[in-house]
């Protein structure tokens, strides 16, 4: 059985009386990749932010790991480009860590040729490498990464996802993604929470090998990925608020008419 790194049960958080988080259930293992996917505004940021312990829940409960180190990719960062920053320097701004190591971690997320550029030069795919390889000087034993591939064209997001793979099978951490773009972020994926606000559905994806229209959309490399889509048992009013709901429906933020795949409600 794997090791159980974070757990959050009965998570609830409440703003200006708005459920942002209302009775989430969630959990991560060592080696195990954990998707959270759902519209702009559904309470993801917030979760990760919870569990993190950044933010306290209003009710339930987050256990981690004694001693769990995590490494954080944020969904931006903000470089000042007038500011001379090297990617040398912003590697090592938070962890003091050697030249070697520091070239360990470039050369495990292929980004060894960026080491000497300036950060204001990076392209969104670079600054994201830059980022993984600033977090793994953390030997982390969960890497989060909150929309790890925004503004990164579909060939690099392919890429990026198949390095944190490769990370996962190599160091045997728990990855947890945030996304609301369900279409590219499968390759990697074990299982998919689809949150908004409440956990609507969670399940492990399915691999569309085979679909040649995919194939074609997105390269080689579509080969590895898997179209989530669910079936609800419940709607959601406007506040996104369950509803009872006798027929199956699809959300227009979740769905590919590609494909299905299997959850549990
Ligand atoms: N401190 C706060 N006070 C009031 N509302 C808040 C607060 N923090 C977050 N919210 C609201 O909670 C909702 C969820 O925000 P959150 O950033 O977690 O969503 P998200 O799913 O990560 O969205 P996105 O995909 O756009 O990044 C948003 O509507 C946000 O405006």
């Amino acid at each position: 059985m794997t090791q159980l790194l974070i757990e959050g049960r009965g998570l609830s958080l409440t703003r200006q009386g708005t459920a942002i988080l209302s009775n989430v259930d969630i959990h991560v293992g060592a080696g195990e990749i954990v998707t959270i996917v759902g519209p702009n505004g559904a309470g993801k940021t917030t979760l990760v932010r919870v569990l993190l312990g950044v933010l306290a829940p209003d009710g339930g409960t987050v256990t981690r790991k004694p001693g769990l180190q995590v490494g954080y990719l944020p969904q931006k960062l903000h470089v000042d480009p007038v500011l001379p920053l090297g990617v040398r320097r912003l590697v090592t701004l938070t962890k003091r860590a050697s030249r070697a190591e520091v070239d360990a971690a470039l050369v495990e997320v292929g980004g060894l040729h960026l080491a000497e550029k300036a950060v204001s030069g990076l392209s969104g795919g670079e600054m994201q490498r830059v980022l993984l390889a600033r977090a793994l000087l953390r030997r982390p034993d969960l890497l989060v990464l909150d929309e790890p591939t925004q503004g990164v064209d579909q060939t690099g997001q392919a890429e990026f996802y198949e390095l944190l793979r490769t990370i996962r099978d190599r160091r045997g951490c728990g990855i947890v993604l945030i996304s609301h773009d369900l279409h590219v972020v499968m390759a990697a994926t074990d299982r998919v929470i689809c949150l908004q606000h409440h956990v609507c559905c969670a399940g492990a994806p399915r691999t569309v090998a085979g679909d040649p229209e995919y194939r074609r959309l997105f390269g080689p490399a579509a080969a590895e990925f898997a179209i989530y889509s669910h079936r609800h048992d419940h709607g959601h009013d406007l506040h996104g608020n369950p509803l009872p709901c006798d027929h199956d429906h699809g959300h227009a933020h979740t769905h590919a008419p590609t494909a299905s795949d299997e959850v549990r409600p």
